[in-house]
């Protein structure tokens, strides 16, 4: 495959490790990226090692999703800081402003692909994030790690934009949904009808909550007592002693991930026929359970079975987010190349029998 450029919107927990991951790939060639506090550009390609060094205990985490350097800079808290600059601001190769994902948009000529690493804490957020690439005349791919339902909706709610813009757009592109919702649709190939996908992950994070803000405070809105808006408002403080009331391990059942829908609009199964939970361990590398799909269903040959795809247990949460979100960001590329735009989920990246 030819070179391809990608921007990072969002250096969190997700983003640096995208631009890290990246660089064990040479057709990929990380052009741009930036979080609420500045933007770093450079069409030779970042120079990724200074970016992670620079930015390292100066990662941006604050529970806000719009408003530039200016609105960061009054806020407290949010950023894991030991320097004087502020998250990616940080790096030698940024710039602070004040609407950093603008100064991307206006760079849209020279990237292929925008790898959409933001919270998720408000719904219609990445959405309009997308509405303003649209506005901003950007014609590529943007890609998601997202995680809830019902954004697929607001996604498809544009396709006909997209498509007019020439832009592929790929939804929920992570782990799950992402890497386990592809490997549920290849495990269908087998069935002429699925009656059941059941996703069970383990995640172990040694990191813990301080690096990894974003992802534990939304998974925390999937507690039976929390929903993304009383999840957004929890201090820190707060945050820390649902952990400890854990232990540390948070077990969570029947989560609104989009594997439902994404399996559905591949025409895989029924969402309602798609379970997801798993169990998240802030205290510890080693996963608490392994991460494993099953998918039911019935032969053409009239057997009933059950197809099963596991994680290794070594493999890390980082790497089974951004090596798949990077291969579905490939794969969109060549989409887009092919003049395929609209909305594309990772089960219909796959096999669809
Ligand atoms: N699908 C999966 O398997 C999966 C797994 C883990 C995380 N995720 C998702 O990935 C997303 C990112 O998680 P994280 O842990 O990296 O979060 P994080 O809080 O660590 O990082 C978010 C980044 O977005 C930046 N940001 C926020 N608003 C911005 C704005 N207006 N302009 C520019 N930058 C902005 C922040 O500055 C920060 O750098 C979350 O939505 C999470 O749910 C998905």
């Amino acid at each position: 495959m030819d070179e391809v450029t990608f921007a990072v919107l969002g250096t969190g927990g997700i983003g640096r490790r995208a631009l890290e991951v990246s660089q064990h790939k040479d057709s990929l060639t990380p052009v741009a990226a930036c979080d609420r506090h500045g933007t770093a550009i450079d069409f030779d390609g970042l120079d990724v090692d200074e970016l992670l060094a620079a930015t390292e205990g100066n990662i941006d985490n604050e529970v806000a999703s719009d408003g530039g350097s200016a609105a960061a800079v009054d806020s407290e808290g949010g950023v894991k800081q030991h320097g004087e600059d502020r998250g990616v601001v940080a790096s030698e190769q940024a710039r602070a402003s004040d609407d950093p994902i603008q100064d991307v948009i206006d760079h849209g000529d020279g990237i292929d692909a925008v790898l959409l690493a933001l919270p998720n804490y408000e719904h219609d957020f990445i959405p309009r994030v997308a509405d303003r690439f649209l506005e901003g005349g950007y014609a590529g791919v943007l890609i998601d790690v997202l995680k809830r339902s019902r954004v697929i909706d607001m996604l498809d709610e544009r396709g006909d934009e997209f498509e007019d813009a020439g832009i592929t757009f790929i939804c929920g592109a992570g782990a799950t949904p992402g890497l386990l919702t592809g490997a549920a649709a290849l495990a269908a190939q087998s069935f002429v009808e699925v009656t059941d996908v059941d996703i069970w992950w383990g995640v172990g994070l040694k990191s813990g909550y301080e690096d990894n803000r974003g992802t534990v405070r939304e998974d925390v809105a999937h507690l039976p007592e929390y929903d993304i808006e009383t999840a957004r408002d929890l201090s820190d403080a707060e945050i820390e002693s649902i952990i400890d009331e854990h232990d540390g391990v948070i077990e969570f059942e029947d989560m609104e991930h989009a594997d439902d829908v994404l399996l559905e609009r591949a025409g895989v199964c029924d969402a309602e026929d798609v379970t997801v939970g798993g169990i998240l361990d802030v205290r510890s590398d080693e996963k608490p359970t392994t991460t494993t799909v099953r998918v039911t269903g019935q032969t053409f040959d009239g057997e009933t079975a059950t197809n099963t795809f596991q994680l290794g247990d070594e493999t890390s949460m980082e790497a089974n987010v951004n090596g798949p979100a990077l291969g579905y960001l490939k794969a969109g590329v060549r989409r887009n190349r092919a003049g395929e735009y609209g909305v594309f989920g990772p089960a219909e990246l796959m096999p669809g029998f």
